[in-house]
């Protein structure tokens, strides 16, 4: 199983690297990979199994950050109704996004970076996102609010991007134009 050891930090080159296209279909070592990712997050999300094999936790993992730089990504959350959510996408793609902003107000975490970076994150307000999940059918997923937010951060893996980069030098707390604030 996947463990926190297997997550590799800022300052690792993979983490700024783009990653390649998944070919399709994936071979049974991507299916693999990807369901491993997104069974970390299950896992370390449950108090007991976290703390049994001190697990970070977290709601969203791209393939770079356990070293695999392919562009596959798994989520795992928790909507407004408490309804759990889960997601592994191969070759996830921004197709369509709104003008309008949102950022999380307590800013973002990243299981890539121990330490904690101040400031409010600008992303789109509402992604719309095709892919392919992990047993191999087309989607587009119209997505808002934090788990919009999420699959932004998970993306930007994918791109060698992280999330601080995108923070205001100048004013780490600014807040974009009518941007909508993320509890
Ligand atoms: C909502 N914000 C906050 O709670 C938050 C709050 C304070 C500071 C920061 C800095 C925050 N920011 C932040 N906190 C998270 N977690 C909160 C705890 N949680 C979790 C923990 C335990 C069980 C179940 C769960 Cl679910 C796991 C996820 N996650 C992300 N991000 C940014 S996008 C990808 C996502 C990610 O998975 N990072 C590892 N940011
Ligand atoms: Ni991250």
């Amino acid at each position: 199983m996947l463990t926190t050891n297997e997550i590799i930090r800022e300052g690792h080159p993979t983490l700024r690297m783009a990653a390649k296209e998944v070919d399709l279909p994936p071979t049974q070592e991507e299916k693999d990979t990807l369901n491993e990712m997104l069974q970390y997050l299950i896992n370390s999300q449950d108090p007991e199994t976290a703390m049994k094999y001190n697990l970070r936790p977290g709601v969203g993992l791209a393939a770079p950050q356990i070293n695999v730089p392919k562009r596959m990504i798994a989520v795992h959350i928790a909507d407004e109704t408490g309804k759990q959510h889960s997601y592994a996408l191969l070759n996830p793609k921004i197709v369509s996004h709104s003008v309008e902003k949102s950022y999380l107000t307590t800013g973002e975490g990243c299981l890539s970076v121990d330490r904690e970076v101040a400031g409010f994150v600008p992303r789109y307000a509402r992604v719309t996102v095709k892919a392919t999940t992990v047993q191999g059918e087309q989607v587009k997923l119209r997505l808002k609010g934090l788990v919009a937010i999420v699959f932004q951060h998970e993306i930007d893996h994918l791109n060698g991007v992280m999330f601080y980069d995108h923070i205001n030098k100048q004013d780490p707390f600014h807040i974009p134009e009518n941007a909508v604030a993320i509890e």
